[in-house]
């Protein structure tokens, strides 16, 4: 990733803007948008989409006209160029997790110290099964990846200071920043005082819906623990408790936890008695 991102030039990095402020428009961007916002000739922009296209930064495609879009790869090296423009990231370090939807690096920043950066990539072609289950229209599947970053961007500004969640540094393109928290997600460990944990936890999603957040994809995968206390994560799928589907989703989130409880130590909670607590109807 540092490599790409060393080898672009000013022409480049044009292009990377023209291409990003098109793609909500243009499944594919035509050399002449790109042509027209960066000032240069067409035949120049081909040039520089053919290297950048070999980079693997861009999909390149003809039809009437050559047009181009991201490659995850390439909208990540682009979303980096910018966090690190406007100062959020000074430095890059090494993959922490790679899930479906995600890639996830430790990282450096002046300000904030350690952080991590999350590079979304929701609807990948090579990730074929999202793919299918969603109606993308001919919107170009990067739109969906930004969107994603940027309702988590915003569920976690919504939530910091009310409950206990990453705090949110930045947020460029399909990448989101946080602050690293030293903890481990729950499944990993072997806790001494599950009634407590259990009841933090509870306590957080009561937190998140009084803000008017609903987490969507609640597990045991997406709380960090440590002697400190519980931290919630992983925010792309939330949605507002005015949303059509939010009641479905935070039983759903509840029963997670609850079963992952009784599962693994033996706690039983009712789940009805647990959401009335939870929308404050006790
Ligand atoms: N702020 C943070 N502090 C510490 N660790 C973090 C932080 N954010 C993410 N992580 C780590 O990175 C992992 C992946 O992050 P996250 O859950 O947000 O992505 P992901 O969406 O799960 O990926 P996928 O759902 O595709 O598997 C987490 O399980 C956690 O270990
Ligand atoms: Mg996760
Ligand atoms: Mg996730």
């Amino acid at each position: 990733m540092i490599e790409l991102y060393r080898g672009l030039d000013r022409k480049d990095e044009c292009i990377l803007n023209a291409i990003f402020d098109n793609m909500w428009d243009f499944e594919y961007v035509p050399v002449h948008a790109i042509a027209r916002e960066c000032g240069i000739s067409e035949e120049k922009i081909e040039l520089a989409l053919k290297k950048l296209g070999g980079m693997r930064i861009t999909e390149n495609k003809y039809t009437e006209y050559l047009g181009a879009s991201f490659t995850f790869k390439g909208l990540s090296v682009f979303s980096l160029k910018r966090l690190v423009n406007k100062n959020a990231v000074s430095m890059l370090g090494n993959i922490m997790g790679e899930g479906k939807e995600s890639v996830v690096y430790n990282a450096m920043s002046e300000r904030y110290g350690e952080v991590v950066v999350k590079f979304h990539r929701v609807g990948y072609p090579s990730f074929k099964k999202v793919k299918e289950k969603r109606d993308y229209g001919s919107l170009h599947y990067t739109v969906l990846t930004v969107r994603s970053a940027k309702r988590e961007y915003n569920a976690l500004k919504k939530l910091y200071g009310y409950a206990s969640v990453p705090q949110p540094v930045a947020w460029e393109g399909n990448a989101v920043v946080t602050r690293l928290i030293d903890a481990k997600e729950l499944f990993r460990v072997k806790i001494s005082n599950p009634g407590d944990v259990l009841d933090m936890i509870l306590e957080e999603i009561k937190k998140m819906y009084a803000r008017g957040i609903i987490h969507g994809d609640l597990s045991q995968f997406n709380i960090l623990v440590n002697s400190d206390g519980v931290w919630i994560i992983d925010f792309p799928q939330s949605v507002d408790t005015k949303d059509p589907m939010a009641q479905e989703y935070l039983e759903r989130d509840v029963k997670n936890v609850l079963d992952y409880f009784e599962r693994t130590y033996r706690l039983k909670k009712d789940l009805k008695e647990v959401m009335k607590y939870i929308k404050d109807e006790t």
